[in-house]
């Protein structure tokens, strides 16, 4: 007969960390030649910058990349790496993408209840030290949750070009990335959201559950505008390689 101290103390019951990487957008916003994930930055493209920070988290387990069906990027020698997987199957929206990614990572053996940590090609200035405050806040959480950062600046709703008016901001976060929730979970609210949502944590909080805010760096924004490659290329030129080495401390 098995003893309950032996079912907890299997090591198989342990949850993994996933990493899944959406990188099948096409950044029509950014204004760059081609999808800007693949803009060189600081001598890499924009997504090996993210893939980099992820690599030097042993907690994660393995990483798994989406991109669109007719993208050959990850298939060129200089970009083919068998550190993480490559899945085909990006959608037409980010949370297609994303929902197809979740299932891509159950053909590769993980299990509705390991953790997937969600994180944009396009962030590409994560670093270790972020994701590990993420992992060390949500590890034990019912829930999970996602980087943020407190709104630092007085908020406006706008009408016509003009001010509405000036609305509260103490309770005000900008969504980040990585977001952390179970596989399982993560699936099923993402299947009753649908395309519509534009992160994890809205599929998760229309599930009725309040993921965790973790206070995130105003370093780690989205590529999004054309002005925003430089702001990129800057901070990614001013960590030096030890100061990369001390951020993961
Ligand atoms: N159908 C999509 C759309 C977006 N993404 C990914 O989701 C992340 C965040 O999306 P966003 O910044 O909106 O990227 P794009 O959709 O590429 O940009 P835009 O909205 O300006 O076209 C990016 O890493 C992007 O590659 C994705 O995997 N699949
Ligand atoms: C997930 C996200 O990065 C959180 O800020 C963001 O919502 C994705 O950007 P999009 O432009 O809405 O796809």
């Amino acid at each position: 007969m098995t003893e309950l101290t032996d079912i907890t103390l299997t090591p198989s019951t342990t949850p993994r960390c996933w990493a899944l990487i959406p990188c099948a957008g096409n950044g029509s916003r950014a204004g760059a030649a081609g999808p800007k994930q693949y803009q060189v930055l600081a001598g890499q493209p924009m997504v090996m910058h993210t893939l980099a920070a992820f690599a030097e988290v042993p907690r994660i387990d393995q990483t798994l990349v989406v991109v669109s069906s007719d993208d050959a990027f990850f298939q060129t020698p200089q970009w083919k790496d068998s550190s993480f997987l490559i899945a085909s199957c990006g959608g037409s929206t980010r949370a297609s993408s994303v929902f197809n990614g979740l299932n891509a990572l159950l053909a590769e053996g993980a299990v509705p209840h390991d953790w997937v940590l969600v994180h944009d090609a396009a962030r590409c200035l994560i670093t270790p030290a972020q994701i590990n405050q993420l992992l060390d806040a949500c590890l034990s959480d019912e829930v999970g949750g996602l980087l943020a950062l407190p709104l630092p600046d007085t908020l406006k709703s706008g009408q016509a070009g003009r001010v509405a008016s000036t609305l509260p901001r103490v309770d005000k976060w900008l969504a980040q990335t990585p977001q952390m929730f179970r596989i399982g979970s993560l699936l099923e609210a993402l299947e009753l959201a649908g395309d519509a949502v534009t992160d994890e944590s809205s599929a998760i909080e229309a599930m009725g559950m309040a993921p965790k805010l973790v206070p995130g760096s105003a370093q780690n924004f989205k590529v999004t505008y054309p002005e925003d490659f430089a702001l990129a290329q800057a901070v990614l030129l001013s960590r030096t390689p030890d100061t990369q080495t001390r951020s993961t401390q």
